[in-house]
């Protein structure tokens, strides 16, 4: 026979090999059997011999393998097939026996019984292999009656459900073992219920799908309430947790609410069993299990007593969680109340409560600062102006703030009134700390570093203040502004430690020399100012003044050095001069100014004119600046001559400035402006390179040029650079030393005596002429004539104008004359206008005249023309 079964059912029905067969159900409802035999008749013959086969209520399902290999991929994929009929001889001589050793040594599969045949009784195997691979029967292909197989399947299905059983019992211990460690978790008793379950299932020869849910039998709607499965076997097990509701199939859900209804245990024959159980506190709990159990009134009453069982544990524990999560709360809420109450005892500020009427209910012990101030303790009143605040925070029912100095210590308190338990609580903060940085920083803001006096930013929020006061009380302030009169000077020649030094005892001499009602302020450099406040008369802003002009005439000594600087001061007054705070500010500037062209060491007071005067200057300052700037400035010369030949010998330049809108400019207007502001260096350095180039030029060109005069300003003296420019102006020029005459005024010279003694001397080393102009103006001593090295004097204009009509004018014309001769100095007559003041000149000895009776002064080209012509003056 070559029939070759393809697949087995449990009534005979075959499948391919390789998959089961389950033509009446699902694989749990028979028994696997595998039949691996290389002869097709073989697997025929056993299936059919097997047909009626019935163990524990479940048929056989067959699986049908032709070869080792094939049957070893089918137990792979089947682990629950319970016994396979193995032939020894198939590809190999022992296949089924390297089968077997495969499937319990490489499979690991213990449980599966295995029935060896073979054909002849020489192939079988020795008892130390049946014994080591749990072979459970051995039969030769001659013994399959089917008496014979009955026998060997139901012992081997006996072996193989005893031994599922201990495997099933093995994994419930291992869930009671696991969940005994953690049995006060709900959790917990869910993996319990669970392994109580799996047993129960396996040792009662159920189906092991098993579920055990839980509802809540008192809520509003009982039936709508969530039916949670607390454990669950077989393929039920995943929803654990769930609502069965949602998971579970319709007619287990039918039958569980059926036994809700009726509140009674449920059994659907043959199919559900349902035990139902509801505690005490309406709690429901319902044990569903599929399987057979009409004849097994024991199975029931295990079934009911788990199912009471796991429910009163299972109330337990909610009621224990419930029990331990109040004393837990309790306990902690306790916990936290007695931290609570410490609290404000511990706290590092004041902490305090008084009662509406001011009676102090508490203080922690950082309050006694505050108890001192009060005088009060606990269960004592504040005093009444306290009372009297706290009356009114009470009131508004708000917090407030207030700060409280306690000794050296500052607070702030924060009052915060409750007012249903009729007192206030009282927050301290020390903030001692933060308001020193703040006033620190405050003060640092407001004050000069060095001289420790109020700032510019003091002043300018002072000033207001002070006159807005002034303006209510109907008074005068004055504003002095204080400037140094030579602090530069101090700082260039001593060095800064001592212009710091100088400015401190200054600050120093000021804060003693002002009423305590002033306010003395550096407003920068060496620049101060004084807000006098509640004026009587202007005298008494003059008095001030004086007392400070005074005190700071007094020398300051250092050591060795003795320093005399001095001050100029401009005073404004409020309401009289402005009511504007920065206006006024610009008043005393410009009176600070006034006063320091006054002379320095002097107070000005504003005024209007003095006002228009200033802004003319500023105005042509900048102008001369813009000039300067633009090449706009121009040089003429006027000529000299001497007496003896009548030939032009010299030149005087002398400086224009052709303003676009104003016309020509006189120099006596401008070169005063250009001295204060600091522009006469770069004036007087153009002024030289350019008559020194021109006289060059001429020179070069054969006009016999012998000398040109440029007047030097007294600031060129004192800059100190004047014998380098000089020198470069000549190396650069090319022009000879001698030929450059230097004049300087009388008045320069007795200003700067000191200085311009030591500058003349290098310049006469240099070779250059030095004369003096306007000589006789100075009423000064002849004497100090001899001190300088001077080449040349020049008769002022003013002698040579009335020379003719006025004795005293001759006189002096005179004795100049005779003291030039006497110092064996030239001398040459400025202003000389007519011809008989020249002839009177020439005749008393003096050597060279310069008037408008030789010429004007005149432009370069005109002057060039001039000398061209060699012309030749007539004496009378
Ligand atoms: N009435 C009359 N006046 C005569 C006669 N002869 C000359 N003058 C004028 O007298 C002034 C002589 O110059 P100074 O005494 O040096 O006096 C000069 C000098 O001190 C100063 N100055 C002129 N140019 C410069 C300069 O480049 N640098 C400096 N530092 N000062 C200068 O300005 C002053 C005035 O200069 P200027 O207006 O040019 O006036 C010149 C000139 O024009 C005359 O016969 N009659």
């Amino acid at each position: 026979m070559n029939l070759r079964l393809s697949g087995v059912s449990s009534s005979g029905d075959t499948q391919k090999g390789g998959s089961e067969n389950t033509a009446t159900g699902r694989a749990s409802d028979t028994w696997k059997l595998l039949i691996v035999d290389d002869e097709p008749e073989i697997h025929t013959v056993t299936q059919m011999a097997l047909a009626r086969f019935q163990f524990g209520g479940k048929r056989l399902s067959f699986l049908n393998a032709y070869s080792a290999a094939e049957a070893a991929a089918m137990i792979e994929a089947n682990p629950d097939i319970a016994v396979a009929i193995i032939d020894v001889v198939m590809e190999t001589d022992d296949a089924g026996l390297r089968l077997v050793e495969q499937i319990r040594n490489e499979m690991g599969n213990g449980n599966i019984r295995i029935i060896l045949r073979t054909g002849q009784p020489g192939q079988a195997p020795e008892r130390s292999v049946i014994a080591e691979y749990d072979i459970n029967d051995y039969k030769e292909k001659t013994e399959l009656t089917a008496q014979k197989l009955f026998t060997a399947m139901y012992a081997a299905l006996r072996a193989y459900r005893d031994i599922r059983a201990l495997d099933i019992n093995r994994m419930g211990l291992k869930s009671v073992i696991e969940a005994s460690a953690a049995i006060f978790k709900t959790r917990a008793l869910s993996n319990f219920a669970q392994g109580v379950l799996e047993q129960l299932t396996s040792l009662l020869f159920l189906e092991p799908e098993a579920v055990y849910c839980h509802a809540d039998g008192l809520a509003a709607v009982p039936n709508d309430a969530k039916v949670e499965i607390v454990a669950a076997t077989g393929r039920f097990a995943p929803f654990v947790g769930r609502d069965g509701k949602n998971v579970l199939d319709p007619d287990i859900l039918e039958a569980i609410e059926n036994a809700r209804r009726n509140r009674s245990h449920r059994f659907e024959p043959g199919k559900i069993y349902i035990a139902y159980f509801r505690t005490e506190s309406g709690s429901e709990n319902i044990l569903c299990v599929k399987g057979d159990m009409q004849e097994q009134g024991k199975t029931h009453e295990l079934l009911d007593l788990f199912c009471r069982n796991v429910s009163i544990a299972f109330e337990n524990l909610h009621l224990q969680d419930n029990l331990l999560t109040e004393i837990t709360v309790r306990e902690e809420a306790e916990k936290a109340a007695e931290i609570l109450a410490r609290l404000p005892a511990e706290a590092p500020n004041p902490v305090l409560r008084i009662s509406s009427d001011g009676v102090i209910l508490y203080a922690n012990g950082r309050s006694s600062p505050l108890l001192d101030v009060w005088g009060a303790g606990v269960g004592q009143k504040i005093p009444p102006v306290w009372r009297h605040r706290l009356k009114y925070v009470f009131k508004s029912g708000r917090q407030s703030e207030i700060e409280v100095t306690c000794d050296d210590r500052i607070f702030e308190l924060t009052m915060a009134p409750v007012v249903e338990a009729d007192y206030v609580n009282i927050y301290g903060r020390d903030i001692t700390e933060s308001k020193r940085a703040q006033e620190r920083v405050e003060y640092m803001a407001h004050h000069d570093a060095l001289t420790h006096l109020p700032n510019r930013f003091y002043f300018q929020e002072r000033l207001p203040r002070e006159l807005e006061a002034a303006r209510r009380s109907g008074k005068k302030v004055a504003l002095l502004q204080i400037d140094l009169d030579m602090f530069k000077e101090v700082n260039d020649v001593y060095g800064h430690d001592v212009g710091d030094l100088l400015l401190k005892d200054v600050s120093t001499r000021l804060k003693e020399t002002v009423r305590s009602c002033d306010t003395v302020v550096r407003l920068g450099g060496d620049e101060f100012a004084v807000i006098a406040p509640d004026l009587g008369e202007l005298d008494s802003a003059a008095i001030l003044a004086q007392r400070i002009v005074d005190c700071m005439a007094a020398h300051f000594r250092y050591d060795k050095t003795v320093l005399q600087v001095g001050c100029s001061i401009g005073i404004t007054t409020f309401p009289d001069d402005s009511l504007d705070p920065t206006e006024l500010q610009k008043n005393a500037d410009l009176a600070m100014y006034q006063a320091k062209d006054d002379g320095r060491n002097t107070y000005h007071f504003y005024d209007a004119v003095m006002h228009e005067r200033i802004l003319e200057r500023r105005f042509l300052e900048n102008e001369i600046r813009h000039a300067l700037d633009n090449d706009k400035l121009d040089l003429y010369y006027q000529p000299k001559i001497s007496f003896e030949s009548g030939r032009i010998v010299g030149a005087e330049a002398l400086i224009r400035w052709h303003h676009p809108d104003r016309g020509m400019i006189p120099p006596m207007e401008f070169i005063p402006i250009a001295e204060r502001c600091g522009l006469i260096s770069r004036i007087g350095e153009w002024v030289l390179e350019t008559a020194c180039a021109q006289a060059q030029r001429w020179r070069q060109a054969g006009l016999g040029l012998d000398n040109i005069a440029v007047n030097v300003s007294a600031a060129q003296f004192r800059n100190g650079d004047l014998g380098d420019i000089i020198d470069r102006i000549l190396q650069s020029t090319g022009l000879e030393p001698e030929i450059l005459e230097l004049e300087i005024t009388e008045t320069t010279v007795m200003q700067e005596m000191d200085i311009i003694v030591e500058m003349l001397a290098s310049l006469k080393k240099l070779g250059v002429g030095v004369a003096i102009d306007d000589f006789g103006t100075g009423y000064s001593s002849l004497a100090y004539l001899r001190r300088l090295p001077l080449t040349k004097i020049k008769i002022d204009r003013s002698f040579v104008t009335d020379i003719l009509e006025n004795q005293d004018a001759s006189v002096v014309a005179n004795a100049i004359i005779s003291l030039g001769h006497s110092l064996n100095l030239k001398l040459v007559a400025e202003g000389i206008e007519k011809p008989d003041q020249a002839a009177f000149l020439a005749e008393k000895g003096c050597q060279e005249g310069q008037g408008y009776l030789f010429g004007r002064p005149m432009p370069s080209e005109d002057f060039q023309a001039l000398l061209a012509a060699g012309q030749v003056y007539e004496k009378n």
